[in-house]
């Protein structure tokens, strides 16, 4: 690192994956080169990138000498500065990391899942190394919220971080408030739009916006939460009843990140889950692809973040930032002043900090029941909710024609995840629920 920090005139930098982000980083930093060169004084070379297909046609046409299917012939070039992870999953992507880091690399990364499940191990690498791991694009593509988090706003304590992590599932939910359309329907064009991850639990089943969602509290709160810690659940079984009900609510219904924090109990509860909120949050207007990430801290107020989450440009533009600040280090300028590496400010911010409890997290609910359209049924339903301590705010009943069925929709008052999930078991058991209870939070923040 001193060598390189000395006389650096040309940074050479190695691409592992060139994927949908990849090809976007090579053609943004060839397409701005002059102008990136010219305000970070060096020439920036793109030596190589490492695909697993070296016949597979691209959309960025480079010279097959520049492509290799060996990822550690980019590891081990002793001529690259910078290596940005673009190959995504956790296994290879973590052993390459962590050689790149331990050569003394600067490791750029898009990684989510990578730094949710090793981001400990990574940044201690780093750290050992005296090296640095940037990851700017990890969490909402092309806002550039660790940037914000860990800097400018770097005066506050958090008691609410939450927001839209996730572009696909904010796609599909768009357009089946706008259009009416079912969850399957609009599926379909999502993955023929090439929005979905190959692995589609990732962004249908939450985990994906819960990784986002671990990373920012590490950042906010220095305690690494795991998933298996958290409350996290998908847009799969989200219907029309229950977008319609939202709106007569004046509300849409959002997947959310919600990571608050008690600072009087020091509880702090990092879950991901869709919600319903209320149209006048600006929040509810962030729509299709879009991520939003609203920041509420001591000093700054709240703050709110929008921009694209996913996709190519939206993506490059956050790793080429983080090429950018690896340039400075490598000339010299001292790292950001607070960084991930340091491991005695994360472990004082995360001191004594414990996990909410389930009754310590709060909400009203939504709920949704598919019943027999019989005497007494509603007022055996109504029995369970009040045995178990739920209070109903408003309730709905539709008729299912010529199916001896009726969907009975519920809101509650404030109740907490203990109360609300020992409900759920009593309604299950019930002979006249004919499937499981829908449960949807009504975020209010
Ligand atoms: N796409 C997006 O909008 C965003 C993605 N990210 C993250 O960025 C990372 C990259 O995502 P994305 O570009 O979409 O992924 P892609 O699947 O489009 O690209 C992955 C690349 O890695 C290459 N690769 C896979 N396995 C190997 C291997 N064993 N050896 C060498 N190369 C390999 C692939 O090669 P080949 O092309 O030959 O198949 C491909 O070029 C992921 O961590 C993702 O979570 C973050 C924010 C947004
Ligand atoms: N699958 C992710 C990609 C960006 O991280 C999304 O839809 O937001």
């Amino acid at each position: 690192m001193e060598q390189k920090k000395q006389s650096k005139q040309v940074i050479r930098i190695g691409l592992l994956g060139f994927g949908t982000v990849g090809q976007g980083v090579w053609k943004h930093l060839q397409g701005n080169d002059s102008a990136l060169e010219r305000r970070l004084g060096v020439k920036l070379e793109l030596v190589r990138a490492a695909v697993s297909d070296l016949k597979k046609k691209r959309e960025v046409r480079v010279p097959a000498s520049r492509l290799t299917d060996d990822p550690y012939a980019v590891v081990d070039d002793p001529s690259i500065d910078i290596v940005c992870e673009l190959i995504g999953g956790t296994k290879l992507a973590r052993t390459l990391t962590l050689r790149a880091l331990k050569a003394g690399k600067i490791v750029v990364s898009a990684n989510k899942a990578l730094i949710c499940k090793h981001g400990e191990e990574i940044f201690s690498a780093a750290r050992r190394a005296g090296t640095h791991y940037f990851f700017e694009a990890s969490v909402a593509g092309g806002i550039p919220i660790i940037k914000t988090l860990r800097e400018g706003l770097v005066a506050n304590r958090f008691s609410l971080i939450y927001g839209i992590l996730n572009g696909t599932s904010n796609y599909i939910l768009t357009r089946m408030e706008r259009e009416g359309l079912s969850f399957p329907d609009i599926l379909d064009d999502a993955r023929s739009l090439g929005y979905v991850e190959a692995d589609e639990s990732l962004d249908l089943d939450g985990w994906d916006a819960a990784h986002k969602a671990v990373i920012l509290a590490y950042l906010a709160h220095g305690r690494w939460v795991k998933l298996k810690e958290m409350l996290v659940e998908g847009i799969r079984g989200i219907t029309q009843y229950d977008i319609a009900y939202a709106r007569e609510l004046g509300c849409k219904i959002k997947l959310l990140a919600v990571i608050s924090r008690d600072f009087s109990t020091n509880c702090l509860s990092v879950r991901l889950h869709p919600a319903l909120i209320s149209k006048r949050e600006l929040m509810a207007s962030v729509d299709e692809v879009y991520n939003g990430v609203s920041l509420t801290g001591d000093v700054v107020g709240t703050t709110l973040l929008v921009g694209r989450g996913a996709g190519q440009d939206a993506t490059s533009s956050a790793v080429i930032s983080d090429i950018a600040d690896a340039v400075y280090l490598l000339k010299g300028v001292p790292a950001p002043f607070i960084c991930e590496e340091d491991e005695d400010v994360y472990a004082a911010l995360g001191a004594e900090v414990e996990l909410a409890g389930p009754e310590a997290i709060r909400s009203a609910y939504y709920l949704r029941l598919r019943v027999k359209d019989q005497p007494g049924v509603l007022a055996r339903v109504t029995d369970v909710i009040s045995r178990e301590g739920l209070s109903i705010a408003t309730m709905t009943q539709h008729q299912e024609a010529g199916e001896g069925t009726a969907t009975l929709l519920f809101t509650t008052h404030q109740s907490n995840e203990k109360v609300v999930s020992a409900t759920l078991k009593s309604l299950k058991r019930l002979g006249s629920v004919l499937e499981t209870p829908f449960l949807l939070r009504i975020f209010n923040p």
